[in-house]
């Protein structure tokens, strides 16, 4: 940690610090408070919180687009069309691609990586939807029903990211990928322009193919985060016109 901020220094472009430089200058103006205890928390949880959540989100989004190859060639025909920061996406491209964007929350729609969000629990006694619900319980929120509910969702099984152009589902429909309100993920910005990023380097660098004839395997795993229970398995190679630009990496 230390000598990333040495090496980046004051000369450092403002645009290129990470965040273990602004939590290191964090620390310096305010040694109180962000003391080493409190810099080693806060990455902590970004590592337990963000990692896998956003790995699997980007797995069964290829998933899907690798058993509907008609998405993933829409995806591409936007990127090669929008692409205009440089020869490579970048992050200041993400704006104008609607489509992946779609994409991405159409997964997390359908295989959204905490099903049950996270366990909350009453602090008071109180009445939800009708039901008498004592201080102290433990509360699950089943979003992944909410996302597939037959009554706000047309086709609620299909994989179909043009309904996010129109907003979504029907009025009502909740989509809750990141939870609500103040307990709501923090990280839902940062996840969407990661995940934005590398799917759609991911799809503008290389050609993708299933394995086989088969379609890929989309049964959900246990587990508090919903892990694909085989693993992808894709055969890729460089498109012919990034060949040039992937060897210069
Ligand atoms: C696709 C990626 C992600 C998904 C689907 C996701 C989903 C969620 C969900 C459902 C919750 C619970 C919200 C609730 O119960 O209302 C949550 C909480 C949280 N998330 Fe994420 N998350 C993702 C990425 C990230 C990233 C990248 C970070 C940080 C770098 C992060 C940090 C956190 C933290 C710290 C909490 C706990 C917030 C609290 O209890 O106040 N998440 N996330």
């Amino acid at each position: 940690m230390r000598s990333t901020m040495c090496c980046g220094g004051e000369e450092e472009e403002e645009g290129k610090k990470t965040l273990v430089d602004v939590l290191l200058s964090l620390q310096e103006s305010d040694p109180e408070y962000y003391t080493d205890q409190i810099v080693k928390g806060i990455l902590l949880t970004m590592f337990t919180a963000g990692t896998d959540t956003t790995a699997v989100t980007m797995e069964w989004a290829m998933s899907l687009m690798l058993n509907h190859s008609e998405v993933l060639e829409k995806a591409r025909a936007e990127l090669d069309v929008h692409v205009r920061h440089g020869p490579l996406l970048d992050e200041a491209d993400l704006p104008k691609l609607h489509y992946l964007n779609n994409i991405i929350h159409e997964t997390l729609r359908l295989c959204l990586a905490a099903p049950l969000l996270v366990p909350h629990e009453s602090s008071e006694d109180c009445t939800v939807a009708g039901f008498d619900v004592p201080r102290g319980t433990m509360l699950l929120v089943n979003a992944w029903a909410m996302h597939r509910d037959p009554t706000m969702w047309v086709g609620p099984t299909w994989f179909m990211p043009e309904r996010f152009e129109g907003g979504g589902g029907k009025e009502g429909a909740m989509f809750v990928p990141f939870g609500l309100g103040r307990r709501g993920c923090p990280g839902a910005t940062l996840a969407m322009r990661v995940i934005g990023l590398v799917l759609g380097t991911l799809i503008q660098c290389f050609e993708w193919v299933r394995v086989g004839e088969e379609k890929v395997d989309m049964t959900e795993g246990g587990g508090f985060t919903m892990l694909k229970l085989k693993p992808l398995e894709a055969m890729y190679r460089p498109r012919e016109s990034m060949v040039k630009v992937l060897s210069q990496l």
